[in-house]
């Protein structure tokens, strides 16, 4: 990885971030994962984020690194965006910054509660929200078995805090049904922003 520092202004990208977001359990790794072999053949690039997560912690395809790990990377100015949540660090790393700049279309799996500093940094990112109902969240958080109760307790609770305001350019994209629909979607909000059918 390599580490620039971060600029104190957003970098003036030729490319479009898409910045996606929803509840801890709404899918945005599974709808990513599902889209991956279209995303790849119209040029846009799934960033790979940075978790302080356990390497075993399976279902996605993020670097897991110690929390000291994450700290230095921080400080090296190796994240281009950073938050905390459930108790974990996540980074975005700072490379996603060149692929803007060289024109290029990047999907990240953010947060919403950091998405005023994301807009900050890139005002003209394309907001995405997963929904899905708090049954349906609650299920499919418990049926992935990654976390405690206690666990999916607190990513149930956060979840009802951040789901309102967040503007009206988001774009919403129901998650309820099967991943095939939630992907295709998420194509079309895509191509319905500008995004070119073939590869440059
Ligand atoms: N449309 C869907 N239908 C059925 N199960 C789904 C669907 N979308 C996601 N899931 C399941 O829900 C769980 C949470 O999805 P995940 O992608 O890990 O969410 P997130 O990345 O938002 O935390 C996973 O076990 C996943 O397999
Ligand atoms: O501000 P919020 O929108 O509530 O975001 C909560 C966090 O959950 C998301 O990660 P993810 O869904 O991958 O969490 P998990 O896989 O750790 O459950 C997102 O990237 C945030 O880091």
């Amino acid at each position: 990885m390599q580490h620039d520092a971060r600029g104190e202004t957003p970098p003036r990208a030729g490319g479009r971030l898409i910045y996606l977001m929803g509840p801890s359990g709404s899918g945005k790794d599974s709808i990513i994962d599902q889209a991956r072999p279209a995303l790849q053949a119209l040029g846009v690039v799934v960033v790979r984020r940075v978790i302080t997560r356990s390497a075993e912690a399976v279902g996605e395809a993020a670097h897991s690194v110690s929390l000291q790990q994450f700290q230095a990377l921080r400080e090296q100015g190796g994240f281009a965006l950073d938050w905390q949540a459930n108790g974990l660090s996540y980074g975005i790393p700072v490379e996603m910054d060149r692929w803007l700049a060289a024109g290029q279309w990047v999907v990240v799996n953010g947060s919403r509660a950091n998405l005023p500093q994301a807009r900050s940094r890139y005002p003209h990112l394309l907001p995405v929200l997963i929904s899905v109902s708090a049954a349906v969240l609650a299920r499919r958080l418990k049926d992935r078995g990654r976390e405690s109760a206690e666990e999916i307790e607190a990513r149930l609770a956060r979840n009802a805090l951040v789901s309102a305001g967040l503007g009206a350019d988001v774009h919403d994209l129901d998650n309820s049904t099967s991943l095939a629909d939630a992907a295709q979607r998420l194509l079309d909000i895509l191509r319905e922003a500008g995004l070119p059918t073939q590869k440059a």
